[in-house]
């Protein structure tokens, strides 16, 4: 996260670190993600498109900094990882997978679900939302090793097509950040929330998905719309 300020513990309980299992026993934050139920997770398509083995992955909830996170860290694991069967890459979209977990998180006050928004477009997104991540700080940075959050105001489509080109920009995605750059997401944030406040509830609004360069002035994130795909998300779950 470009241009944001460290979370307190607690403060984004539905976040998850993703980390990749490396030869030589180590692992690596690659990802982040939203947990949307006791054993199912959001994320970005593109995170596990290049490694779509389940065992590959440890996923850890309920930590606000990276270096309390080690092999011997209680991990959740992944059973089932079922990528949105029309994504190819982020740029066109359907940017979005979920991971079914071996076993029920047992929630606890640093460890809890999200709300999925209705698909009817009932709930108005407000016009800020909160995204957040270990990601970059910098375009060319490094992992941040605590959990960072920002607010960005949500941009509407058609300015989002002006800044990029209007085949990449539809309906199924949604746009947030200042026309002036400065607040982004980047390297190391993506499959992770934005989070929106309405009527004191949280709901996920987007899957942190691509974005030209971070914090770059004329060009927001670009984020996968959740309420486009809760019908997708509820028939894989109850498939599932
Ligand atoms: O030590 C670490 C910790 S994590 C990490 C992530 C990545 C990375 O490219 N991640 C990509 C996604 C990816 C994941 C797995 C495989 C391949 C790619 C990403 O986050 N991409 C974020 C994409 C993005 C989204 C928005 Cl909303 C706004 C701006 C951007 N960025 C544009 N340029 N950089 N970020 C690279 C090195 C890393 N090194």
């Amino acid at each position: 996260i470009v241009g944001g300020e460290d979370s307190s513990l607690g403060e984004w309980p539905w976040q998850v670190s993703m980390q990749l299992r490396m030869p030589g026993n180590v692992i690596h934050h690659a990802c982040g993600g939203s947990i949307i139920s006791n054993q199912w997770i959001l994320t970005a398509a593109h995170c596990v498109s290049d490694y779509n083995q389940p065992r590959a992955w440890n996923i850890y909830g309920g930590f606000l900094k990276l270096s309390n996170i080690s092999l011997t860290t209680p991990k959740f694991e992944i059973d089932q990882i079922i990528i949105h069967p029309l994504y190819k890459v982020a740029e066109s979209g359907y940017d979005l997978a979920l991971l079914k977990l071996k076993t029920p998180i047992s929630f606890t006050d640093h460890v809890q679900a999200i709300c999925l928004p209705p698909q009817d477009n009932s709930l108005v997104i407000p016009n800020s939302c909160w995204i957040t991540g270990w990601g970059y700080t910098i375009e060319d940075g490094q992992a941040e090793n605590v959990l960072q959050k920002a607010e960005v105001p949500i941009v509407t489509q058609k300015e989002c097509q002006a800044n990029y080109s209007p085949e990449k920009i539809n309906d199924k995605v949604i746009c947030a950040g200042y026309k002036q750059g400065k607040v982004d997401a980047c390297k190391g944030d993506s499959g992770g929330p934005i989070a929106c406040k309405v009527d004191n509830t949280w709901y996920l609004f987007g899957i942190t998905s691509w974005g030209e360069g971070c914090a770059k002035a004329g060009k927001p994130g670009v984020y996968t719309r959740v309420t486009a795909f809760a019908d997708w998300i509820k028939e894989q779950i109850k498939l599932n």
